[in-house]
This record gives C-alpha cells, structure tokens and sequence, in this order.
C-alpha cells in the first residue's frame, strides 16, 4: 500500500476540512437558510404594502370624519330642505369660510341634491389661497363621476358608518388629482331619508410622497398618470401576495371609472436576497482556516512532531544496530506509553540477546569461551592484524594423560578437572584483546598478544607452575603426581613484505598444534614454541 508522510496527510486533512466546510457552509445558506430568509424578507415587503393602504387610509381619516360630521348635521340638512335663502346664506357663511378650508385642510365642499345638482360648491387651494374653480361635477363632460354620489347603488360604504352611505376614493379635477369624500345627507339623529350628499375634496399635494414614506419608513414615489393605459398594476387597496423578493412594489390610485390617475412606487427596504457568499460567510469560512491551522499547530507540536521524532529515532537505531532509549518527555499520555513500552521490550530484547549470544559463544560446561567464539574472535582479530601487521600468538593447552585421569576418578570428577584448568587458564588472559576458550574436549587455545618469546615463556612458566601448586591429584599420571598441562605455541610476527597476508587462521592453529604435539612427545608437562615465520622464533623445553 502507498504510504504518506504526515506532512501529507496534514495538508490532505487540512484541504478536506476547509473544502467540506465550505461546501455544507453553501449547501445550508442555499437550501435553508436562503428560503427561510426569502419567505420572511417577502412577507417584510408586504407588511411594508400593507403599511401603505394604512397610511392612505390614516392620512384621510379626519378629512373622512369632519365630511361625516358636517353630513350627519341639522344646519346641512337643513340647508337643502328649507327654503330660507337667508338663512341657507348663513349656513354658508358660518360655515365654509376661507378659513374654514384652511383649518379643515380641504380644497373644494360641494352640496349636492338627490338628483346631483349642486346646491353649493366653493373651490380654495388650502395651501395657496387662491379661489378653484372644479367641474368635476359636472356629469355631461365626466358621466363616470356620478359614482362620487354615495347613494348609487354600488356606492362602496367604507370608513366610518355602514349605516350612512358613502363613498371615498380619487378624482380627477382641472388642478390634478383629488382625495373626495362624500356622505349623504341626513338630520343628526339619522331618521328620514336622504336629501342630498355632500363632498369634500383634497388636491393631492407634492407632499404625498414624502408623508407615504414617513408613514411607510420606506422611500415612495407617486407620479400622476396623464394617459391612462390598460395596466396590471393592483389597485392600492388590493392586497396581492408577493411571489418573490422585488425591489420596488407598485400601487395604483383610480377615479370612480377606474381609470388609473396616479402610480405610487414603493422602494421595499429589502431589495434583492443576500448573496449566497456574503462577508460573513467568507469570515466563517476564513475562520473555519484559522482554527484549522491553529488545530494544525497544536496537533504538530504535541503529536505529529513527537511521533515522527520517535520515527526518526528508531529509524536511526535500526540503521546503526544499536538500541538507544527513546526519550518520555511527552504530553500525550499515548506517547508517553509508546515509549516507556518501546524501551522496555528493547531492554527484554537486549536481555534475551546477551542470553542467547551466552549460549552460543560461552562452553555450558567450563563457563569460558567456547571454540566458536574463539574461531569468530580470531577472525576480527586476523583482519586487524593483516591491516596493521600481525603481532600475536596462538597457544594450545591439552591436558596431560586425562584418558587415565578419567578411568580412574570417573567422568563426572574429569568434568570437574576440565573446569579447574579452563578457569585457570581464563584467569591468566583477562585483557580484551586476549582470549581463552575451550578448543574441544580436554583441550583449550588461547589468543595471546604478545609475540615476545620472553614474554611468553615467562607466562607459560608461570601457568605450569600454577598447575603444580594446585596440585590436583593424578595417580595414574606418569608426568607427575598431579594434574599437568602441555602447551604448543604459535607466534605470528609481523612482515615487512607481504609474506603474511596470505596466512590463515586454520594455518596458525595448526602450527600451534604442531607445536603442542612436539611438547607432548617430549615428555608433557612443557610448552613447546614455533613461530611464523620459521626462522623467527626457537624452541624450548622446561
Ligand atoms: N570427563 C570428561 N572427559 C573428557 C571430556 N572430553 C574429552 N574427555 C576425555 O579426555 C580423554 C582424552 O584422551 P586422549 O585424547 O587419549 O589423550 P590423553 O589421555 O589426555 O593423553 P595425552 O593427550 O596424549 O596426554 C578421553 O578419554 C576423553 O574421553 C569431557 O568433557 N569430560
């Protein structure tokens, strides 16, 4: 299977994570919470509409209310069904003075009788002062207007009382569009029939815009419509559920034909959906980076970088052979464990090791070097020698006449024997670049560094008189009375030609052996030296 580094897989991670979280980011903004913000903005816009039927009503409800109270009035009433002139003058004066459209913020009062002729009709700018002169009444030029009288039968009742007929909407008059307002005409107490109807109109000032937008809070604009044209635009007290999201709305303002006078624009305070990658989505997404490199951080300092530190470190115990502790100064518990465990099993390794190279290099029964040991020793010790110019000496010992030893004192005490001059024998070699190992059987080799035939002879006195003052008994021994031991002796010296470079380690041992043969024919009990080359060294005989 491929593998990957950390590094990789940080940066693998690192990428997925920023790429699923933008991903789910976008898939929840545009499957929930779009829509969700969708239907509520919609129905903010048509609150906002509904916001500007109630503002056109709230804007005539005292003009709607004072034509009420003048309708529902005795003196009205009475000035269309007296004949007084006199006081029908008064009514008027008392009554519709300038002021009097000043203060009730109307522009025109007209009194008309069952059959609409006007009994009375008065025109003042209420904002200029300047008399007006309408004929919008006028029902041979405009027939359709004759929808302003309240007692036609689809007269609309609205407003104030279903019980008095009237009628409210807009007109068109020779100053422009107009607010008219109109109620029949009855005594105060309600009783008897209608006598007539009065009408009370508003121009519609350049302030209609400006009070829809405070009543709205939203910016309107109205525009008056000049050549009327078949249009969809909703009347402005129809209510028409919003299908989407639109930046502006349109209302319409009709006379009683229904032809479209004015064209009111409502600018929405939502105009279009937020985008699907707003700032605060990137700013999410750029925190969604932030944490993750913080948690990249984080994650790198107390585990990644530990663990390939811990990889490192073994790694390199691998390519150099050699076991080193792995350190334990970790946060993560994990870590902690995996190293203490790591050294531990190393430790039962290494022990096993030392036990196993024990049983392969040490003799079972003497405790000292076995012959492979020996043979593995005198190896390393051949090529250092051949590189730097050999100096050593090969020395066989054999035990003098143990078969008859053993015969007599049995094989179990012949152990013992072999044991006492192995150890011995050890103990006189006990440098590192010496050795003493269990050749076979009775017989041991020894590795010697020293090429000194002085030097040699002197040890090997020494040794034989060890054997002497050890004194094991030898009955059957013709040599001695106790146990003796016969050395042969190889000395290899160094060359200054190449002479050398050829010689084998089984060549060495064998003139060693040669040697030992030698010191055995003579007698036993002795050492007997050769040397290599030959004629470096003699022979002695103690
Ligand atoms: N007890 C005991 N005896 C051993 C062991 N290994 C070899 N021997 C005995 O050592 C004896 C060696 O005898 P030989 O090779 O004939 O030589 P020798 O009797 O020592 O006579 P020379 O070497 O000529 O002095 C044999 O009897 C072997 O059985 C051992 O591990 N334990």
């Amino acid at each position: 299977m491929k593998t990957i580094s950390f590094n990789q897989l940080q940066f693998r991670i690192f990428f997925i994570l920023i790429f699923l979280f933008s991903g789910l980011l976008g898939a929840y903004r545009f499957f929930i919470q779009q829509p969700q913000l969708a239907t509520s903005l919609i129905a903010y816009s048509e609150r906002e509409l509904s916001s500007l039927k109630t503002a056109i009503f709230q804007l005539n409800q005292p003009f709607a209310t004072l034509n009420y109270d003048y309708s529902i009035w005795t003196d009205t009433y009475k000035f269309i069904t007296q004949d007084n002139e006199e006081d029908k003058q008064e009514y008027i004066e008392d009554n519709y003075l300038d002021d009097t459209f000043l203060s009730l913020k109307i522009d025109g009062v007209f009194i008309f009788d069952k059959q609409f002729n006007p009994l009375f009709t008065k025109g003042l700018n209420h904002q200029t002062n300047q008399p007006l002169k309408f004929n919008f009444f006028d029902l041979n030029e405009y027939p359709h207007n004759k929808a302003i009288n309240p007692q036609l039968k689809n007269a609309q009742r609205r407003l104030i009382d279903t019980e008095v007929a009237n009628t409210f909407g807009t007109i068109n008059t020779l100053y422009g569009p107009a607010f008219y307002y109109s109620t029949e005409i009855l005594k105060s107490d309600k009783t008897g029939p209608a006598v007539g109807f009065l009408v009370f109109v508003r121009l519609l000032n350049d302030s209609f815009a400006q009070q829809l937008s405070q009543l709205t809070l939203t910016t309107v604009e109205v525009s008056h419509i000049t050549t009327p044209n078949q249009t969809d635009i909703p009347k402005w007290d129809e209510t028409v559920p919003l299908t989407a999201l639109t930046p502006t709305s349109e209302r319409l303002l009709v006379d009683p034909a229904n032809n479209p006078l004015i064209k009111i624009t409502l600018n929405h305070t939502n105009q279009a959906m937020p985008s699907l990658w707003s700032f605060e989505t990137l700013m999410l997404i750029l925190s969604m980076i932030m944490l993750s490199i913080s948690v990249y951080f984080i994650l790198g300092n107390f585990v990644i970088q530990p663990v390939k530190q811990l990889a490192l470190n073994i790694e390199e115990m691998d390519k150099a052979k050699a076991y080193k502790a792995l350190p334990k100064d970790f946060i993560i518990t994990e870590l902690l464990k995996l190293s203490t465990h790591f050294n531990a099993l190393m430790d039962t390794v290494n022990r096993q090791n030392a036990l196993l190279n024990e049983q392969v290099f040490v003799d079972e029964l003497t405790r000292i070097s076995n012959r492979r040991a020996f043979e593995r020793f005198l190896e390393t010790h051949m090529v250092i020698s051949q590189r730097q110019g050999f100096n050593f000496s090969i020395i066989m010992a054999d035990i003098d006449q143990f078969k008859a030893y053993n015969d007599h004192f049995g094989h179990l005490a012949g152990d013992e024997a072999i044991t006492i001059v192995a150890q011995t024998l050890n103990s006189f070699f006990p440098r590192k670049d010496e050795m003493c190992a269990r050749y076979g059987g009775e017989e041991f080799i020894i590795l010697f560094n020293d090429t000194n035939i002085t030097h040699i002879s002197q040890k090997l006195d020494v040794i034989i008189n060890k054997f002497a003052e050890l004194n094991i008994d030898h009955p059957q021994s013709s040599v001695a009375s106790y146990l003796t031991v016969s050395f042969g002796v190889c000395v290899v010296k160094s060359q200054p030609s190449d002479q050398n470079q050829h010689l084998t380690s089984e060549t060495i041992i064998d003139m060693a052996d040669k040697a030992l043969y030698q010191a055995k024919e003579k007698g036993r009990n002795q050492y007997n030296i050769n040397t290599i080359p030959p004629d470096a060294g003699y022979k002695k005989s103690s």
